[in-house]
């Protein structure tokens, strides 16, 4: 019965608009001089406004919105259903940007969000890391003992699949954590509690009944932050820089992880990521916009995701990209932009 209720809630109710609570002041002056930089590299097509809008996935207090206001801290945040919402909105110029969760240090690279980033012709302007806590909400003067089930995103019931075990509780799907926490709020369910921030909490109005549910206490998850022109951002800085790409390929994978660690390795390049997205992991072939070719979609059982740290103007960069070229490989910068060294923590 509370599982066709959410079911059906989740699929009929209209987002509620709350007032956002004030947020704490950010600790570093970075996240808005980079903000200035790509409000004004998009300027021409800001009309009427200083403030940039940025889409997400969720309903206000979800994780991405947070991670949204700390990277882009004048921004008005666009709450979207669902990721191919997010990208919708942008691409129909209803948001200027749009922020994913890319990967987490609990479970790794969220490869369904990475593989709509290739099929379109986005590029990355931002990255944010954010530390995520999880809180057990309930409605107000519920107990643990009345307890039956837990509903949350499927990212943050992954993180928290000891503390879910250990309260012995069945968890339900749902779209976002602050999702979560309205529909409990808007069907008062008494039964049910959400895994969500502290900050949902407050928004809402619900109790939170334990602190600190991930199963790791280091649990982390990047973001990108997207935009649909190609404002190169980063590219000019000689430090703090990063460029993100996709190497794809349709055989030897072998030789090409080769090539990339021996390329990037002999010009003293560091890389921060570097991960195989096959079609074998991926229920079929990995589809890639070739934004060369009139922006027509290419198939490929392989590609690779480097990360690294240096702008896509710096000669050793240009150098590795034009050796990795030796291969029939197809080489696609997503983004090169200012790297995020801080941990952000939300209480
Ligand atoms: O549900 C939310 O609050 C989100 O912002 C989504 C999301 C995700 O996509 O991984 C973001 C961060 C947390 O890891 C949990 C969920």
């Amino acid at each position: 019965m509370a599982e066709m209720l959410i079911n059906q809630t989740m699929s009929t109710t209209k987002r509620t608009h709350f007032q956002v609570p004030s947020l704490p002041a950010f600790r570093t002056v970075n996240y808005r001089r980079n903000y200035v930089k790509i409000l004004n590299s998009l300027n021409g097509s800001v009309q009427n406004s200083r403030k940039l809008r940025v889409a997400y996935q969720g309903a206000p207090g979800a994780y991405s919105e947070f991670a949204a206001k700390t990277a882009c801290p004048e921004s008005v945040t666009i709450p979207c259903r669902a990721v191919i919402n997010v990208i919708s909105a942008i691409e129909t110029g209803r948001a200027d940007l749009a922020i994913l969760a890319v990967e987490s240090t609990m479970e790794g690279t969220a490869v369904r969000n990475y593989d709509l980033l290739l099929q379109r012709d986005l590029c990355i302007v931002q990255e944010i890391n954010l530390f995520v806590q999880y809180c057990l909400l309930a409605m107000p003067g519920v107990t643990k003992s009345e307890l039956k089930r837990v509903i949350s995103h499927p990212m943050a019931l992954a993180h928290c699949g000891r503390s879910l075990a250990e309260l012995g509780l069945d968890h339900q799907a749902v779209d976002d954590t602050a999702g979560a926490v309205e529909l409990l709020l808007s069907n008062r369910m008494l039964d049910t509690a959400a895994i969500a921030s502290t900050r949902a909490a407050a928004l809402y109005g619900l109790d939170v009944l334990a602190h600190g549910l991930q199963d790791e206490s280091w649990n982390v998850t990047r973001f990108l932050i997207l935009s649909k022109n190609n404002p190169k951002i980063a590219k000019k800085r000689k430090v703090g820089v990063k460029t993100s790409m996709v190497v794809a390929h349709h055989s030897g994978t072998l030789d090409v992880l080769l090539k990339v660690l021996s390329t990037f390795s002999s010009r003293k390049i560091s890389l921060t990521k570097l991960e195989v997205n096959s079609s074998s992991n991926n229920n079929g072939p990995v589809k890639v916009l070739d934004a060369h070719e009139g922006g027509s979609i290419k198939e490929y059982p392989c590609v690779l995701h480097v990360d690294f740290e240096g702008s896509v103007d710096d000669q050793k960069v240009k150098d590795a990209i034009a050796e990795l070229s030796d291969l029939p490989v197809y080489v696609r910068i997503l983004g090169c932009y200012s790297a995020d060294p801080t941990i952000y923590g939300l209480q």
